[in-house]
């Protein structure tokens, strides 16, 4: 699951492992509930992931923050009844103060720009790959945490922002080899919704709460979303034209059904499928007026990434959120952005046979022969890392069956084996471990 290998690893009261020298019980060797371990192999694929998403926001100009994992609570308190509030991993501290670990990214990137105000030259255009933290209730056994990729543009209102975060998504996943064939994402906008309340006269102060509530029909029964947003206070009449707004199959339907309230959302998102036109990566976007995504503070355009075989929860998922800086007291500024996890593409890309195989990389390991070469040894290794070779160096005695196994598994280039008849001769035997061949390079030749 993700890029740590570690299944859920049930908690292990680790048995009598052998002969201990105290009664002491060995320590739990798993993780925390819901969270995972990365062992060097797993970081290897983390940092595979992790690189390509650094290396997309370089593409697209973005520049690098960070924030910490640990904020206060204040910023993550919302009235709409999303799930992602409901788990906050929240607790007092000994200094008495509320704190979370976050569970998201956003509110953090609009803490700092409130922190600059004017003194923040926009757009700005910011990313940042951090963990993120749920309290679960372990019933559903799901993860506690997980990295998320986030990229942000700040002081863009119109939807070219939307076509910049989008470019960059199907950037990223043409450059891990899925396709729009794979993988599809689905585009609506909140402006529909807002539309529709408006003619019904639903309070604007219900916007957030009913958005929250019309996200979960992808999960719940109808009757049980209607009963929340009659629970709300939503009429039947707005509930039903909620329901048949969001079941418009197409721009041109949306149009006809909300005549001109519509007027912004469909000229945003025709304006986005000319971009993504112009963009080349049209192919990618389904217009799903459906799509309303799960977050209080989005307020217009909001995407999120699908596998087509439909096997997989959402890849990724964004949009607009023009007024959050106002929730916080400050100026409003228009925003939009995307969050990607590391753990659902980590499986489609295991389901396409698209994960790298990745191995340790090393270039030359080095062993002497005799323990008294032990300092020449380690200035040789000192020289060819000052070369810019990977050297690993056998810290104590080892038989050369052992030295040969652990090269490969290495997967060093070079075994050097500093002793014997060549160190007379001033050079070191040198065993390259793919053509097998033993050489004999003089000393100064070695980098
Ligand atoms: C598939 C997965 O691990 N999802 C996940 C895991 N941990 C989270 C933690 C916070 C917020 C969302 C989260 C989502």
């Amino acid at each position: 699951d993700g890029t740590g290998t570690q299944q859920q690893a049930q908690q292990r009261k680790v048995g009598a492992a052998g002969p201990r020298t105290s009664s002491k019980e060995m320590v739990d060797t798993s993780p925390p509930r819901g969270t995972r371990d990365f062992y060097p192999e797993d970081m290897r694929l983390r940092n595979w992931l992790f690189g390509e998403w650094a290396a997309v926001a370089q593409l697209f100009g973005f520049e690098q923050f960070d924030v910490p994992v640990l904020e206060s609570e204040e910023l993550f308190v919302r009235k709409a009844g999303e799930e992602i509030t409901d788990q906050l991993y929240n607790f007092q501290d000994k200094g008495g103060r509320r704190v979370a670990l976050r569970p998201e990214i956003t509110p953090s990137l609009a803490r700092l720009v409130l922190g600059k105000g004017k003194g923040l030259a926009l757009p700005a255009k910011w990313w940042i790959v951090g963990q993120c933290w749920r309290y679960e209730r372990m019933t559903r056994g799901r993860r506690r945490e997980h990295y998320q990729w986030n990229m942000d543009i700040v002081g863009v209102p119109g939807v070219e922002a939307e076509a910049e975060l989008l470019a960059a998504i199907t950037t990223f996943f043409s450059r891990v080899g899925i396709s729009a064939a794979d993988v599809g994402i689905k585009v609506s906008s909140r402006k529909v919704l807002a539309a529709v309340l408006e003619r019904y006269s639903v309070p604007p102060e219900n916007f957030a709460q009913v958005c929250v509530i019309v996200d979960k029909l992808e999960k719940l029964p109808r009757d049980k979303v209607e009963a929340e947003l009659a629970a709300l206070g939503v009429s039947a009449d707005a509930t039903e034209g909620i329901l048949s707004a969001l079941s418009c199959r197409s721009l041109d339907q949306l149009g006809e059904l909300l005549g001109p309230a519509g007027h912004d959302a469909l000229g945003d998102l025709r304006q986005l499928w000319a971009l993504a036109a112009g963009y080349g990566f049209q192919e990618w976007l389904v217009f799903d007026a459906s799509v309303v995504r799960g977050l209080a503070y989005y307020t217009g355009v909001v995407f999120e990434g699908f596998d087509r075989a439909g096997q997989l929860r959402a890849i990724c998922g964004g949009g607009r959120y023009d007024k959050l800086l106002g929730t916080f007291g400050g100026e409003d500024v228009p925003c939009a952005g995307f969050g990607f996890g590391d753990a659902v593409i980590v499986e489609l890309l295991k389901d396409k046979q698209l994960l790298p195989a990745l191995t340790q990389q090393v270039d030359d390991v080095i062993m002497v022969m005799d323990e008294s070469l032990r300092p020449a040894a380690c200035g040789i290794a000192a020289r060819l890392r000052a070369a810019g070779r990977r050297v690993d160096v056998i810290l104590e005695a080892k038989k050369m069956k052992w030295a040969f196994k652990h090269a490969e598994r290495s997967g060093a280039a070079r075994l050097l084996l500093v002793g014997g008849g060549e160190w007379e001769r001033g050079a070191v035997a040198v065993k390259d471990l793919a053509s097998r061949e033993q050489t004999e390079v003089p000393m100064d030749q070695l980098a």
